[in-house]
């Protein structure tokens, strides 16, 4: 049954959810002092770099905004967001994928020099979240501030460095959801009616009957939709199909990868139906203005959380405030789950309110479990905070984004998690430092023998680490995270090449010439691994920073590196290097009988 609106009197049915969450068990750890928090903390939060290089403005993000109406200027901030996760239970690997990724592409354009401002958070109301609290006996609100926490340990263990965390429970948001709506509702864009239509839970959502499976179960989350009357507020998207077509037909960008584009076009075009914003059945949930026998729909308090998240505690909360310190968003990265919403509700709901529309929208692939979606409602999640413990936060970020193309779907296997980080990370890269400095170390008293540039004169594998850090450099632009890694890792097999051709090992014997050689390729690969360290920092910042004071280097100097400092001259004559130490422990699987997996 498709959903109906019904213009007439309102009707006050309320309705028991006949879907219950399961008790969850809340295995991770608080917020836990690491041994070097100092490090982790300025590894993490280093401060923006303005850039000093005029050549560097060409290295800046290129999207565009469908409605730049306010000219986007070079300073402009590079605002991304994560979806704001539900807290119907704790975090797994499927949000934190999204999660890493937009870690990785805010690091990458800190290095750019560009001022970022990395939102994420969680999305703590509506039936969803108060039946998942009743089930384990707590209120709403503990239970929102247990599964928020668990969200923010789990970042801080792999490496977060997100600048905002919203809670759509915060009393700055309700502020802003309240003006935002007053907003729409002033444009003539909300009315009162009947709705009646078949609603999944899970999504929040009333479906089509035409999207859904055998019993009207859900395709996503397989359970029943249920039949629900309700009297709602409604906003008018259909008012705002031509203005989508349009704004997607000028903007085809806007929506990547760009063959999600077409679904979404494809939906705009089939009709868009008038939306209920509002919930007569809900109480956990910010009230209507005007009217507090309802709460907004969950979806529409929840993406303005985007803009809330960029108010300053201290000031004065309202929209113009919040909108003034960073709106749009350059980048909403979200799992093509909630496309729908991020670009066709959302875009149409800031038409509405007179505001202008984030530059792009990016809709991943899933992480799936025997090809189905992996999700706390089907219950089939993998558990990210027993990888990061086991293998290392700088493994997990590497092997999934490294993996997963990002863009397409991809299944985990434990066998080639091990497989991979090994050979790239313990292998490729590791090993290639470590010969390298024991090398150095045995002949030349871990001192380099002249300056990168000098070493690498006349000699052609300079320019191919840089045309392979000029690409990498281009994926990450375009948010080919994958192949940015393939690039850097191309890197790494250079090296492992170049040094298996010179052997600088039987030069040394030679003496003489051979052996000044012999010492200037070890410069070279060393200056390579500097590259290395810094091109791959995005994806791996523990290891990349491990790299770096292997190589001589100090903490603040690590935090001061920009991406012009891929350019290759950066390692001296004289410089001393650090006593040789694995920077990546391989990971061991052990025999038959032994059931542990561990890292040597
Ligand atoms: N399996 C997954 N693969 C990739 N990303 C995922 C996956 N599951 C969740 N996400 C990320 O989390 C977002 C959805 O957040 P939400 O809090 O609704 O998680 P969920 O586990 O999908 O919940 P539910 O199973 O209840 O629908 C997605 O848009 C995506 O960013």
């Amino acid at each position: 049954m498709a959903g109906r609106v019904q213009l007439s009197k309102p009707n006050t049915l309320w309705f028991l959810s006949s879907s219950s969450s399961p008790l969850y068990s809340l295995n991770f750890r608080g917020l836990h002092n690491h041994n070097n928090l100092n490090f982790k903390n300025r590894l993490h939060f280093r401060p923006n770099l303005v850039s000093s290089s005029p050549s560097r403005g060409a290295l800046y993000c290129t999207c565009r905004s469908p409605n730049l109406s306010n000219g986007e200027a070079i300073s402009d901030p590079f605002v991304l967001t994560t979806p704001l996760y539900y807290v119907n239970a704790p975090p797994h690997m499927g949000s934190a994928y999204t999660t890493i990724a937009a870690d990785a592409i805010a690091r990458f354009q800190r290095l750019l020099g560009k001022k970022v401002i990395f939102i994420t958070g969680t999305d703590e109301h509506g039936e969803k979240i108060a039946t998942a609290a009743a089930a384990c006996g707590s209120s709403p609100s503990e239970h929102c501030d247990v599964i928020s926490q668990a969200y923010k340990a789990l970042w801080e263990d792999l490496d977060i460095a997100y600048d905002k965390f919203i809670r759509t429970t915060a009393s700055k948001h309700e502020v802003i959801v309240k003006e935002f709506y007053s907003r729409v509702l002033a444009n003539g864009d909300i009315y009162r009616a009947d709705y009646e239509g078949l609603y999944c839970v899970n999504c929040e959502e009333y479906k089509d009957e035409k999207e859904l499976l055998e019993n009207n179960c859900c395709p996503m989350h397989l359970k029943p939709c249920v039949l629900r009357k309700e009297d709602n507020y409604f906003f008018a998207l259909s008012k705002y199909q031509k203005k989508l077509e349009d704004t997607l037909t000028q903007n085809p960008d806007f929506v990547q990868p760009s063959f999600r584009l077409n679904e979404v076009q494809g939906w705009i075009k089939s009709g868009l139906k008038d939306f209920s914003i509002s919930r007569t059945s809900v109480d956990w949930g910010i009230t209507v203005p005007n009217d507090v026998k309802q709460t907004i729909y969950v979806w529409f308090d929840a993406l303005l959380g985007y803009i809330s998240a960029l108010s300053d505690e201290k000031e004065q909360t309202n929209l113009q405030t919040a909108l003034s310190s960073g709106w749009p968003a350059s980048l909403h990265l979200i799992g093509k789950d909630i496309l729908r919403f991020h670009a066709v509700y959302w875009p149409a709901m800031l038409m509405s309110a007179g505001l202008t529309l984030p530059k792009m929208v990016f809709g991943h692939g899933f992480l799936t479990k025997d090809g189905m979606k992996m999700g706390k409602s089907l219950g089939n999640t993998l558990e990210p905070n027993d990888l990061v413990q086991r293998f290392g936060s700088d493994a997990v970020r590497y092997f999934f984004l490294r993996e997963v193309e990002f863009g397409n779907d991809g299944d985990y296997s434990e066998d080639r998690f091990i497989n991979i980080v090994n050979a790239h990370l313990a292998n490729t890269i590791g090993n290639l430092l470590n010969r390298t400095l024991g090398l150095l170390k045995k002949n030349c008293q871990s001192t380099l023998a002249v300056d990168s540039t000098i070493a690498a004169e006349g000699n052609a594998f300079k320019d191919t680490v840089e045309k392979l850090v000029e690409k990498a450099r281009v994926q990450y632009e375009n948010l080919s995270l994958s192949s940015a890694c393939e690039a850097v890792l191309e890197i790494g097999n250079a090296g492992n090449l170049y040094m298996d051709e010179h052997a600088p090992w039987s030069l040394f014997k030679q003496g003489g010439a051979a052996s000044e050689a012999a010492a200037k390729d070890l410069v070279i690969i060393l200056e390579t691994m500097r590259i290395i360290a810094i091109a791959l920092s995005p994806i791996a910042p523990r290891l990349c920073f491990r790299i770096y004071t292997q190589l001589g280097y100090s903490e603040d100097q690590f935090n001061a590196v920009t991406w012009s400092d891929t350019k290759w001259g950066g390692l001296k004559g004289g410089q001393i290097m650090a006593q040789p130490k694995p920077i990546f422990a391989r990971i061991e699987i052990q025999k038959e009988g032994e059931d542990a997996v561990k890292k040597k």
